[in-house]
């Protein structure tokens, strides 16, 4: 059994550096994925994030896979209760806090209930914000909610905070996968400041760079996905024991 959001929080307090890879079941193919866990294992990478705003693919048979090449913790991320399994360690139990479809805000929850009954998933309560990007996701698609104004930064720091308010253990800020521009750093450190949980960051994380200014600026765990689906070479960039970040 493990104790994911105990290492978390142990994690943050220590300023350890928390990434985890993406896998998108749909874009993985299960032949690739020893290779491809074989980088990870390689990398600074923390977690292992399973999940996609829509999948098809038998996510149990992916999720053996990849626990067969690592001792990484693996947490599903998942767009819709078809994606829960029980092979997974944990799961982000997102609610889409950003937006006001209820199905994203408690109806697909209740749905889960019997099948996470049936599993020793540590459950992990997830604030869940998209925060608009320059061009429209897949989320913002699937769920039918619209995405916050980048410009409305003490709304997404209060409505982040209502999360933790209402007993969320995480918060997620979401540009969305392959956004053009990654969550700005002044949201980031703004949200952090008002925060006592852990902060997550994800959607169009694609450099160095990118991973740097989200650190610097107070992100806990930092998610990419596309940038490694698109080059897997990203990881040479990442790999222990040499990567260090440099907060700005
Ligand atoms: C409670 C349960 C079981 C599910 C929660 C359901 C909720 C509220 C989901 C939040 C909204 C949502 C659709 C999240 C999906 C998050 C995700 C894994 C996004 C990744 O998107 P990609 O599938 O990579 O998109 P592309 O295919 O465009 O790259
Ligand atoms: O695919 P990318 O852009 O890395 O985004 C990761 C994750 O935040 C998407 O839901
Ligand atoms: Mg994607």
């Amino acid at each position: 059994m493990k104790n994911l959001y105990k290492d978390i929080i142990i994690n943050s307090q220590i300023a350890k550096t928390q990434l985890a890879v993406l896998i998108d079941p749909d874009k993985m193919e299960i032949k690739n994925i020893s290779s491809f866990i074989g980088k990870v294992n390689r990398s600074i990478a923390t977690h292992i994030f399973v999940g996609g705003s829509e999948v098809d693919t038998n996510i149990d048979e992916q999720i053996l896979e990849i626990k067969s090449h690592t001792k990484l913790p693996v947490i599903l991320f998942p767009g819709d209760t078809n994606q829960i399994s029980p092979e997974a360690d944990g799961i982000l139990f997102l609610s889409l806090i950003s937006g006001r479809n209820p199905d994203y805000l408690i109806g697909k929850h209740v749905e889960a209930v019997p099948k996470l009954s049936t599993t020793n998933l540590e459950i992990l309560p997830t604030g869940y914000l998209l925060v608009e990007n320059g061009k429209k996701t897949s989320v913002e698609k699937v769920s039918k909610t619209t995405p916050m104004l980048r410009a409305d930064i003490d709304l997404i720091r209060d409505t982040a905070k209502a999360g933790e308010l209402l007993g969320m253990k995480l918060i997620y800020l979401e540009a969305g996968s392959g956004a053009i521009q990654p969550i700005d750093s002044d949201i980031i450190s703004k949200v952090k400041g008002s925060l006592n949980i852990p902060l997550i960051i994800g959607g169009g994380i694609k450099t160095k760079q990118d991973l740097n200014n989200a650190y610097g600026a107070g992100a806990d765990i930092v998610v990419v996905g596309t940038a490694f689906e698109k080059d897997e070479s990203f990881f040479e960039d990442l790999l222990k024991p040499e990567f260090k970040i440099t907060a700005n």
